[in-house]
């Protein structure tokens, strides 16, 4: 949550100085290169006579400010006049122009016949191991009297004269305006003769710190990194919540088991006697519910035995309550050797003990009680005492447990009565 918070406000702040950026780009960022024009300038006037024309120019200054007056001949070759305001420094290096937007020309004009102007920037190059300057030229509509003219740098363009006097191959025809030399104004193509006044009153270029298309280029930039390096934080954020899901996965599987296997052995230690390891009472539920379905589905007979060690009470009075606890535990393993799988033996009270057997006729369950009665009377189970045990044997005929366990114990009650260490058969 907290890197969260801190991400969005880095958007909002890179948002904020993006939209702070290109306003102040909009409306602001101005740079402007003017220029100083005096006498001192040393302003170059050519016309036509050097293709053999015979316009006339002469330069003059007019408060201060370079004046040229043309008196345009016509003749075979083009006429015309011009005037050339350099702008490079003492050691050639023109000025680099392409961070300006546009040129404006403060200018007087007056001519006798309706004209156009012809403005240059000429471009120093160096092509083909050649010092060559490329012409930029854009034509502008002059009015009488003083005019301001703004020219915007990118509608300067290479004219077709400038090409076709070009010998190299491959000469580009774009404009070029990062080593600007001069500034060169030119009477126009009209094919009249005239009398024509150009006064150069002032010149500037204007433009920005940095041009608009170069700021959102970089702010490009900027949001593409920084969307990046969003990705990147995300994919591992991603990748560390997962890891650690894993983990915490792995972990509460491990719990898990653990708890499987503590409650299976709680589950086993509720069903089970502590002394003998016998199922107790708690762990014949399922049996006897097993006997009473079997039973009402008519599918198999199951038979009880109750065995209840005989005179036990002075068994414990004359060897220790140990040596009976020892008892109990022998008889309970001998008779575990001396059942099958499907017969169930349960601790039933202090010395008295179940055997329920399931797939089990009276018969069966008779000889079974017999066969255990003889083994423990002959196992001397204990060093210190005859051991004997009675026992009752019951057939389930109803799919009630009450009357089942009271028929057995009541057979039980009998076989001791009659003398014990024998077996009786319930009706
Ligand atoms: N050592 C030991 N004795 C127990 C345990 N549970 C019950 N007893 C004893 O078993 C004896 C049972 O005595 P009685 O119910 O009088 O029966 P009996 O002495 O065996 O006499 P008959 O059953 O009539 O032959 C009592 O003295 C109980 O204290 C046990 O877990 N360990």
């Amino acid at each position: 949550m907290k890197i969260l918070i801190k991400t969005e406000f880095g958007y909002l702040i890179l948002l904020l100085l993006t939209l702070g950026l290109v306003a102040w780009q909009h409306f602001g960022m101005n740079v402007s290169y003017s220029y100083e024009l005096s006498r001192a300038v040393p302003i170059t006037l050519s016309n036509d006579d050097i293709n053999g024309g015979r316009s006339r120019g002469q330069l003059s200054f007019v408060d201060g400010k370079p004046t040229l007056n043309c008196e345009i001949v016509l003749s075979q070759s083009f006429a015309f006049c011009s005037m050339l305001l350099p702008l490079a420094d003492d050691d050639g290096n023109g000025i680099d122009l392409r961070r300006f937007d546009s040129l404006t020309l403060t200018l007087g004009y007056e001519a006798s016949e309706r004209d156009t102007l012809l403005v240059y920037l000429n471009n120093g190059e160096r092509i083909n191991n050649n010092d060559i300057i490329r012409a930029n030229v854009q034509v502008l509509v002059p009015s009488a009297g003083i005019q301001h003219y703004t020219l915007p740098l990118s509608q300067f363009h290479v004219p077709s004269w400038w090409v076709f006097s070009r010998t190299e191959a491959k000469i580009s025809t774009a404009s070029q305006l990062d080593n600007v030399q001069n500034i060169q104004i030119s009477t126009g193509d009209h094919r009249s003769a005239r009398d024509v006044q150009i006064q150069i009153l002032d010149f500037h270029f204007d433009g920005k710190w940095i041009r608009a298309a170069d700021l959102y280029f970089y702010l490009l930039m900027v949001w593409a990194i920084a969307a990046v390096l969003q990705i990147v934080v995300i994919a591992r954020r991603f990748r560390f919540k997962y890891l650690y899901t894993q983990r915490e996965a792995k972990r509460l599987n491990e719990i898990n088991s653990f708890l499987k296997i503590e409650r299976d052995k709680f589950e086993t230690l509720a069903k089970q006697d502590s002394l003998t390891g016998c199922l107790n009472r708690n762990g014949l539920i399922d049996i006897l519910e097993r006997a009473i379905s079997q039973y009402e589905s008519g599918q198999s007979a199951t038979a009880l035995i109750l065995l209840d060690i005989d005179h036990f009470k002075q068994l414990n009075d004359n060897f220790g309550h140990d040596e009976g606890d020892r008892v109990l535990v022998a008889l309970a393993t001998l008779l575990r050797q001396h059942i099958r799988d499907n017969d169930h033996l349960v601790r039933w009270g202090g010395e008295e003990f179940a055997i329920v057997c399931e797939q089990t006729s009276t018969a069966g369950a008779l000889t079974l009680a017999e066969n255990l009665r003889a083994v423990i009377e002959a196992s001397h189970i204990s060093e210190q005492a005859q051991v004997t045990a009675s026992f009752g044997v019951a057939q389930l005929n109803s799919n009630h447990i009450e009357p089942w366990f009271k028929r057995a114990d009541e057979s039980l009650y009998l076989a001791k009565h009659q003398g014990r260490n024998r077996v009786a058969l319930a009706p």
